[in-house]
């Protein structure tokens, strides 16, 4: 029986999924597998049996990665599987940040007694009038599964799309529309963009990305829109930049003490991936990946972990070794199943950073012996005897 945890509402839908070999627990201190949203769990202490994290969703932010790793936790997050959500929310914003349709509203609600208010809004609304986004320069920094569905939506809505990202997978690249412009300077897009969207994980490299200086480039009538998180901006350099007429409208998907209410600012409640469709999605790949490492010892999409997968076990056994991705290691699990006299029929280890993963499938039974021996080898994280 595993037992797990949900630290944020989780969709029925993924978590019908489990098993009966599955029990939800509330506290974590209990759990050997929790399922997570954007609850912060830096602070949190992370008892000895917590096996694995499923953050269903992309942003990984929110968890301590190398005190998991440390402590042999395996995390892991479902990329994709809200991309469309957000990709949708960022097009409602591009619009409400080019035409004022928040005022429009706001006006129609401050006038619902007007018995002429048909009329009376014929003559305000040139008050609420904008633009339109066919025919603007577009310019998506970081073309992941948000960055490529962005790009491509806008290229059919007759925008010229400029992208950027020096790290894009082969996948994405595949995926994205020939006829977005290859950047290979972001500050070609801060320079000549109409509309700006960032679509990058928050990491070290990424913090303040969108800074004075980048704003400073902007066109006075550019819109920044940023569905990713707010420390992506100096948004304080943002908000002055609004009050002083040199740059047109910020969208943000986190609200803050800077933004909200700030001149020139449209702030969402983190919608991005709050629909029934996205959080649906990221559940079930959520609870999929944990059932898999916990039955089988495969990882498949972790932010921690190399993914690592070997099917189902067809041998006797079969162990996973979390370990620092160091030199002697895999010699040394096989000097001691051999002097076990256990024979490795099928192995894989992958290294991924500073961390490794090694699943070995053998012909004969672990004993507790062997896996106390293996347990004692400096930089092994953890053992696990999955079958
Ligand atoms: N508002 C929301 O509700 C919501 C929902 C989902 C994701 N997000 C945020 O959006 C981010 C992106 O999500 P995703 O699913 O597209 O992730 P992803 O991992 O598929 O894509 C991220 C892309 O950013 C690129 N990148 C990394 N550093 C870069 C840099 N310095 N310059 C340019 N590109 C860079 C990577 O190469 C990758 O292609 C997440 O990390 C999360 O913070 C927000
Ligand atoms: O990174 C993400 O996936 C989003 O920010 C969504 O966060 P949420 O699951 O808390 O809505």
């Amino acid at each position: 029986m595993y037992q797990y945890t949900c630290l944020n509402p989780i969709a029925g839908v993924g978590l019908d999924l489990f098993s009966d070999e599955y029990k939800k627990v509330d506290d974590l201190k209990d759990a050997q597998a929790a399922l997570v949203r954007s609850a912060a769990m830096h602070d949190l202490d992370l008892p000895d049996d917590l096996l694995a994290v499923a953050r269903a969703g992309a942003g990984v932010n929110n968890i301590p990665l190398d005190k998991c790793a440390e402590k042999g936790i395996v995390v892991f997050n479902t990329p994709g599987a809200n991309a469309n959500g957000v990709k949708e929310l960022v097009f409602a914003g591009m619009l409400y940040a080019s035409r004022d349709i928040v005022g429009g509203i706001d006006w129609c609600l401050a006038n619902q007694s007007d018995e002429n208010i048909a009329k009376t809004a014929e003559k305000q609304k040139k008050n609420f009038a904008g633009t339109e986004i066919s025919g603007k320069k577009l310019g998506v920094i970081g073309l992941g599964a948000i960055g490529v569905l962005v790009a491509n939506a806008a290229v059919h809505m007759g925008m010229d799309v400029y992208g950027y990202d020096p790290y894009i997978s082969v996948n994405a690249a595949w995926n994205l529309s020939r006829s977005v412009k290859h950047i290979s300077n972001v500050e070609d897009i801060y320079k000549e963009c109409d509309i700006i969207t960032i679509h990058v994980p928050l990491l070290d490299s990424t913090k303040k990305m969108i800074n004075a200086d980048a704003i400073a480039m902007m066109k006075p009538t550019a819109i920044v829109l940023n569905f990713a998180r707010d420390l992506l901006v100096d948004e304080e350099a943002m908000v002055d930049a609004l009050a002083a007429g040199k740059i047109k409208k910020y969208v943000s998907d986190f609200p803050n003490t800077t933004t909200v209410g700030a001149k020139g600012c449209i702030v969402t409640p983190h919608l991005g991936a709050s629909t029934a469709e996205s959080e649906d999605n990221c559940a079930i790949m959520a609870v999929r990946e944990i059932r898999d490492y916990m039955e089988n010892g495969n990882i498949v999409h972790s932010v921690n972990f190399p993914d690592c997968n070997m099917g189902a076990c067809l041998t006797a056994g079969r162990i996973g070794i979390l370990h620092k991705n160091v030199k002697g290691m895999i010699s040394q699990y096989s000097t001691i199943l051999g002097d076990a006299d256990i024979n490795v029929a099928d192995m894989t280890n992958k290294g991924k950073g500073d961390y490794a993963y090694a699943l070995i499938d053998v012909d004969s039974p672990v004993t507790e012996e062997v896996v106390n021996q293996l347990k004692a080898i400096d930089g092994v994280l953890r053992v696990r005897v999955i079958k």
